[in-house]
């Protein structure tokens, strides 16, 4: 189980993540249907996003900050594999990963 200072640390960065400008793509997970991208589940084997990871956080499934940080590294490399690219959101997940991995230093 995660320790509570642990745990604030990883909810601050979430909020970070879905309060950024590129954000707003991940919170919520990709709804193929919707998106009418019907190769979506063929193609990524296992959906993230911010939402379903602040879910697991509330509800303790993590016991390391690693398993957290994983999540979201699969957030990005999950849009990273399925968009071209050049396609906006495949850009966003980039941008937004390294704004992650440079706050992820510590
Ligand atoms: C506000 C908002 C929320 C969600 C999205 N996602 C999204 C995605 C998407 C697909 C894969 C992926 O890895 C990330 C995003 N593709 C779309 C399309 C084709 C139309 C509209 C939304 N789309 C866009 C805007």
């Amino acid at each position: 189980k995660m320790d509570r200072g642990i745990k604030i640390l990883c909810n601050n960065m979430l909020k970070d993540l879905q309060n950024h400008r590129c954000g707003f793509p991940f919170k919520k997970p990709v709804d193929p249907v919707a998106y009418n991208i019907p190769n979506y589940f063929s193609v990524v084997k296992k959906p993230m996003d911010f939402g379903t990871i602040g879910s697991k956080l509330e509800n303790n499934v993590y016991f390391s900050i690693d398993e957290f940080a994983a999540d979201v590294r699969l957030t990005f490399s999950n849009c990273m594999l399925f968009n071209p690219p050049f396609n906006q959101f495949h850009v966003m997940a980039r941008e937004l990963s390294n704004y992650f991995e440079s706050k992820w230093k510590f």
